[in-house]
């Protein structure tokens, strides 16, 4: 499966981490940036990640800055993206099967790489469960 990734400075060491553990996984990461620590504005790659969820290109993305808070704020600007910020496996998991979360946020200044590890392992292994969940998604949600 194609997964997007993509983080501000904060991020970036994270991000290159994650990129390792996705392929492990068998999935093809595609890296919208940034790509170096040096300082930039992580709005600007909320922007391209959500590009490449909304348009279907891929159906799930992963973005990362400081406390991965300015990035969900940014990227669920757009109804048809619904971005978690979680800090353990349990938010993660039922993101995915409750909110059918499709971006995951994460803060590296906050969460520590094994536990990253875990949620994003987590995260793509759960499943959204429909049902009483769907409708209550559908009503902010394309
Ligand atoms: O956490 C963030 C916003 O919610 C961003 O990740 C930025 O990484 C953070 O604001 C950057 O701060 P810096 O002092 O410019 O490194």
């Amino acid at each position: 499966m194609k997964i997007a990734i993509g983080a501000d400075h904060g991020g970036y060491e994270m991000k290159e981490q994650l990129k390792a553990v996705l392929v492990e996984l068998g999935h093809e990461a595609v890296d919208v940036g940034c790509h170096s620590t040096a300082s930039v504005d992580y709005p600007d790659f909320a922007a391209a990640l959500s590009e490449q969820v909304v348009s279907g290109s891929c159906p799930f993305g992963i973005l990362i800055c400081g406390t991965g808070i300015g990035m969900s704020i940014a990227v669920n600007r757009d109804p048809k993206i619904r971005a978690a910020l979680c800090h353990d496996e349990f938010t993660a998991r039922l993101s995915r099967e409750h909110n059918n979360a499709n971006v995951l946020c994460l803060g590296a200044r906050v969460t520590g790489p094994g536990l990253a590890d875990a949620i994003v392992r987590t995260w793509l292994n759960a499943a959204f469960e429909g049902g009483r969940h769907q409708i209550r998604v559908s009503k902010y949600s394309n």
